[in-house]
C-alpha cells in the first residue's frame, strides 16, 4: 500500500494527496485537487486565484476581498495590474466563496491575517526579492492594515478601497455594542441583519451582479461575526498612530457600509510620510464596481500609485 503524505503542505506543494484530501471538494462541489488552493494551518482548504503576467513579474500584489464576497470580483482590477508585469494573487477567506468554513463565520479575525501571511510567504518564496503591495476592500481593508502592521517593513504600499476602520455611528451606539457582546455569550449565531445590496453601488447593474453571484453570501451578519468586526475596529484604532508604511485610501463620500470618517481618521492619525486620501463625491461603498466614471478613475489611481512605487 503506497504511503501517502497527510495533506497540510498546501495544494501548491505538489505532494501526493492523501485519501481524504484527494476527494476534498469546495462548498460548490468542485474538487480542490483540480483547483489552485492552499491549506491553512487549521487544515482548511482555501481557493486561490493567480493573475500571472506573460513577462517576468516586477512586483507582487495581494488582493484581500471583503465580507460576504470573494476574490473573483477583482478580475478586472487584477488584470489591469497584471498588464503592468505584476503578479497578482488572492484567495477566498475562510467561510467565503470557494473556500472551506461556515459562511461568514470566523473563530477569530486573526485567522484571516494568518492565512494571508501564509499565502504571502509562499509567494515570496516563489518570487524572492520582489516588492509586495496589498490591496484590501472593506473588511479586506482591515485585514490588509493588520497584515501590514505585523510586518511593517515588508510591504511597498497598502491600497485601501473603502476600508473598515471605524463603525457607522448609527449602527453601533455603545448600547448596541454592549448588547452584541452580551448576546455573543448566549446566542452567537443569531443574525443582526444582512448587508443591504442597494448600499453596494449606485450602478444598478453592479447591484444585480452582487445579488445574482452565487459565490456571494447574502445571509445575516451573525452576532459572533459582528463581535469579531468590533474587536478588529478596536485593534485598528490602537495601531493607527504606529503606521509608517505608504498607503493610498480611496473612499466614497456617500458610503453607507463603511464610514468614510474611518479613512479621514487614518489619514490624520497615521504618521506615514507617503499617504494619499482620495474621496469620490456621492460614491457608494464598492468603488471598483461603482458608476463607470468612478471605477475607471479608481483603477487608474491604483495603477499609477503602484507603478510610481515599483
Ligand atoms: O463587493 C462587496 C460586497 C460586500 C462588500 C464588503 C462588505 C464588507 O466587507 N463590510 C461591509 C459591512 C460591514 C459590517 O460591519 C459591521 C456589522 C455589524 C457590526 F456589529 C459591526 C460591524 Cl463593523 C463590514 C465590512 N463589498
Amino acid at each position: 500500500m503506497a504511503v501517502r503524505k497527510k495533506g497540510n503542505s498546501g495544494g501548491l506543494g505538489g505532494e501526493m494527496p492523501s485519501e481524504e484530501c484527494a476527494d476534498r471538494v469546495t462548498p460548490q462541489g468542485s474538487l480542490y485537487r483540480e483547483l489552485p488552493h492552499i491549506i491553512n494551518t487549521d487544515g482548511q482548504y482555501l481557493f486561490c486565484r493567480y493573475w500571472s503576467p506573460k513577462t517576468k513579474p516586477r512586483a507582487l500584489v495581494m488582493i484581500m476581498h471583503g465580507a460576504g464576497e470573494h476574490s473573483g470580483r477583482y478580475n478586472e482590477l487584477a488584470e489591469l495590474i497584471m498588464n503592468e508585469s505584476i503578479f497578482v494573487f488572492a484567495h477566498d477567506h475562510v467561510g467565503h466563496g470557494q473556500s472551506e468554513g461556515n459562511r461568514m463565520v470566523i473563530s477569530n479575525f486573526q485567522v484571516y491575517i494568518r492565512d494571508c501571511l501564509q499565502h504571502i510567504d509562499h509567494m515570496k518564496e516563489k518570487y524572492p526579492g520582489l516588492n509586495i503591495f496589498l490591496i484590501g476592500h472593506s473588511m479586506g481593508g482591515a485585514i490588509a492594515i493588520l497584515t501590514a502592521n505585523e510586518r511593517p517593513n515588508d510591504f511597498a504600499g497598502v491600497m485601501l478601497i473603502a476600508p473598515l476602520i471605524t463603525l457607522q455611528p448609527e449602527t453601533s451606539t455603545p448600547t448596541k455594542v454592549f448588547l452584541a457582546r452580551l448576546l455573543n455569550y448566549v446566542l452567537p449565531n443569531i443574525g443582526l441583519g444582512s448587508i443591504d445590496p442597494n448600499f453596494i453601488s449606485r450602478s444598478e447593474e453592479e447591484v444585480k451582479n452582487y445579488i445574482n453571484d452565487p459565490l456571494n453570501y447574502h445571509g445575516s451578519v451573525k452576532v459572533s461575526f459582528a463581535v469579531q468586526l468590533l474587536n478588529t475596529v478596536a485593534r485598528i484604532e490602537e495601531i493607527l498612530p504606529k503606521i509608517t508604511w505608504p498607503f493610498l485610501l480611496l473612499h466614497g463620500e456617500a458610503d453607507k457600509l463603511c464610514d468614510i470618517n474611518g479613512s479621514y481618521h487614518m489619514y490624520d492619525t497615521a504618521p506615514s510620510k507617503d499617504r494619499t486620501l482620495k474621496v469620490y463625491t456621492s460614491a457608494y461603498h464598492v468603488l471598483h464596481k461603482e458608476l463607470p466614471q468612478v471605477t475607471s478613475e479608481v483603477f487608474t489611481e491604483i495603477q499609477k500609485w503602484i507603478v510610481k512605487r515599483l
